[in-house]
């Protein structure tokens, strides 16, 4: 039976469209499927890119949970709700393409009881650059002379963010005519091949297990 994912997005979507691709005509095709799409932001094209492919979405903003209960509470029930909309979707695997919250322990707890597993695509080294604008710190490290490459990789989510297990590395060099936009553009192209291939490493043991 295919494993059904769960995306949650907050953007463009273009790694979810690589994904929706892969399930209809490439390696995940008749192991995985995407049941539905979940942002937090109504306006996020991610969405659309689902509905087109018919997938069910929803939208899940942070805002009128601050608006009601302010900042702190507001965030944890936030989160609570969260978690319990996910563990109604019955995932196989939770996939973050562009998700930009950070996961609370209550949201991440309810899952790992239920042993849903969660990933997240970053576009960075393992412990480089953790966090949002990392493609815009790498490079500014590298017009530093601090680095000379970055990557992306697939992690397992924990608490910590982007400190999980990884489950893909890939490296990018940065050239010294690399501009931000060049150097977005090679970890994004790397990015769309490494999150599919990690979702068809994960899938297919657990298929084969
Ligand atoms: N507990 C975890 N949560 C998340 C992880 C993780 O590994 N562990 N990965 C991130 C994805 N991510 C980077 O890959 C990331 C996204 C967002 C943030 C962040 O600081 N978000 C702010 C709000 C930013 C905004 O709304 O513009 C926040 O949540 O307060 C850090 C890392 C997904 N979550
Ligand atoms: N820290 C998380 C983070 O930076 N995630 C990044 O958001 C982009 C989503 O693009 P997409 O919406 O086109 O898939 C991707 O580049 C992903 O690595």
């Amino acid at each position: 039976m295919a494993a059904s994912l769960v995306v949650l997005i907050s953007g463009s979507g273009s790694n979810l469209q690589s994904i929706i691709d892969a399930t209809q005509n490439g390696i995940l095709k008749g192991e995985a499927i995407v049941t539905h799409v979940l942002s937090n932001r109504k306006n996020a094209y991610g969405l659309e890119r689902a509905s087109k492919a018919g997938i069910p979405t929803s939208v899940h903003p942070l805002l009128p949970y601050k608006k009601e209960y302010g900042n702190e509470v507001g965030r944890k029930k936030y989160d609570t709700d969260l978690s319990e909309k996910i563990i109604a979707l019955k995932p196989s695997l939770v996939v973050c393409a562009g998700w930009m919250h950070i996961l609370s322990p209550e949201v991440l707890a309810p899952l790992e009881n239920r042993n849903i597993g969660i990933i997240n695509l970053h576009p960075a080294l393992p412990g480089a650059f953790n966090g949002i604008h990392a493609i815009e710190r790498a490079f500014e490290a590298a017009q530093q002379g601090k680095i000379t490459k970055t990557g992306a990789m697939v992690h397992w989510v924990i608490t910590e963010v982007d400190g999980g297990k990884p489950i893909l590395v890939q490296e990018v060099s940065i050239e010294p005519q690399d501009t931000v936009e060049t150097l977005e553009n090679k970890i994004h192209n790397i990015e769309h091949k490494i999150l599919v291939e990690a979702i068809h490493n994960i899938v297919s043991a657990t298929t084969d297990a």
